[in-house]
């Protein structure tokens, strides 16, 4: 069955609420009214309504069904629950008066109604930077016991899905430590199973197993070792060279004895730059279809669109992060 057909089985009827902090654009108010009138989930547009009517106008849609919150003029009794609730998460690093400043942010504003638990999950980032996005969500949401960064996932399907990887971390942690590198992987496998993939991690560099020597190989070497110390249970290899993870007869003769190599449905790059160009190139010029990021290991889903994405992007990540609230 089609990913979303089954993610759509998974949540529905279960009145999921996901907010928009980007509720004046139009391509979030087009998947909006979208999502809406599939009844897949109960979107829940930030900005000021008569903005938001205007935009929608303009491009063509009806806007009368769906809940707007205009976070400038939201109840006093509820913002001042909110600025305490700021507060007492911050622990002494927002004062009141901050809190009312900072909470006027829609990306701050959006993610407290995650936090205080009257929307079920966040997608913003498609006018906002990933940081502007994210920074929130690490302050106030924060990530699950024993996971200590979170990190950021694309499903990459071409095909209507026949071909379906995960590729991370494309999204946030820069330059990520061995350990942290070795949890990445252990969160993106558990992803991977959330949506039908089977994971086999790869866990890639320009070197396989020992072709070439850098301190950046023994970093994904030994992310490779806490990794499968971590999560026995997987099947996580490493170092591997792209090819060599992909290409069955070239893994064959790069890592012969590898239970990933040639087959890996899992891509776990080593840092930042290499991820975030990675799945860019594989979008663009291989065609694959970027759904993400989904941020892992967070106690609720928030998820941080691509400036690049379309109505439909918008559509496919608020069901991800609708399933993800679910767990
Ligand atoms: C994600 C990012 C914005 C966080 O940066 P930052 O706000 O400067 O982070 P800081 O180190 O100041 O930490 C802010 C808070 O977030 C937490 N945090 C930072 N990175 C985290 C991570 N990966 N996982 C969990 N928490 C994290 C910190 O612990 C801190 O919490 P605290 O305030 O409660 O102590 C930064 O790592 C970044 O810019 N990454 C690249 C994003 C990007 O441009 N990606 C490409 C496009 S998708
Ligand atoms: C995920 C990503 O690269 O986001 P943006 O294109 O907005 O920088």
């Amino acid at each position: 069955m089609d990913l979303f057909e089954s993610l759509k089985e998974k949540i529905d009827g279960k009145n999921i609420k996901i907010v928009f902090p980007e509720g004046v654009e139009p391509r979030i108010i087009g998947a909006a009214v979208r999502l809406k009138a599939d009844q897949v989930l109960e979107p829940v547009l930030l900005g000021a309504p008569e903005e938001v009517e205007e935009v929608a106008k303009k491009n063509g849609f009806h806007v009368e069904s769906l809940q707007v919150i205009d976070p400038e003029t939201y109840e006093t009794a509820a913002f001042d629950e909110m600025v305490a609730a700021f507060v007492e998460r911050r622990k002494g690093k927002a004062t009141e008066e901050q809190a009312r400043q900072i909470l006027k942010d829609p990306n701050y504003f959006g993610t407290m109604l995650v936090y205080l638990g009257l929307v079920d999950g966040m997608v913003s980032g498609i006018i906002h930077s990933t940081g502007e996005t994210v920074r929130p969500a690490l302050q106030i949401i924060k990530t699950k016991p024993g996971v200590s960064r979170t990190s950021g996932a694309f499903i990459m399907q071409r095909g209507h899905g026949s071909e379906r990887y995960l590729f991370s971390d494309c999204a946030i942690n820069i330059d990520p430590s061995a350990q942290e590198l070795a949890e990445i992987a252990v969160e993106s496998a558990k992803t991977a199973e959330l949506f039908d993939i089977e994971p086999r991690v790869a866990m890639l560099s320009f070197s396989t197993k020992g072709s070439a020597k850098s301190p950046q190989v023994d970093k994904v070497a030994e992310a490779t070792k806490i990794a499968q110390e971590l999560a026995p249970e997987y099947a996580i290899d490493g170092e591997l060279q792209f090819d060599a993870s992909y290409v069955p007869s070239v893994g064959a003769q790069k890592a012969p004895d590898s239970k990933v190599a040639g087959k890996a449905t899992v891509y776990v790059f080593p840092e930042l730059q290499s991820g975030n160009i990675g799945y860019k190139i594989a979008q663009r010029f291989g065609n694959f279809e970027a759904i993400g990021p989904i941020l892992q290991g967070l106690n609720k889903p928030v998820s941080d669109l691509s400036r690049g994405a379309n109505e439909e992007d918008v559509y496919k990540l608020a069901m991800i992060t609708a399933a993800q609230s679910l767990l």
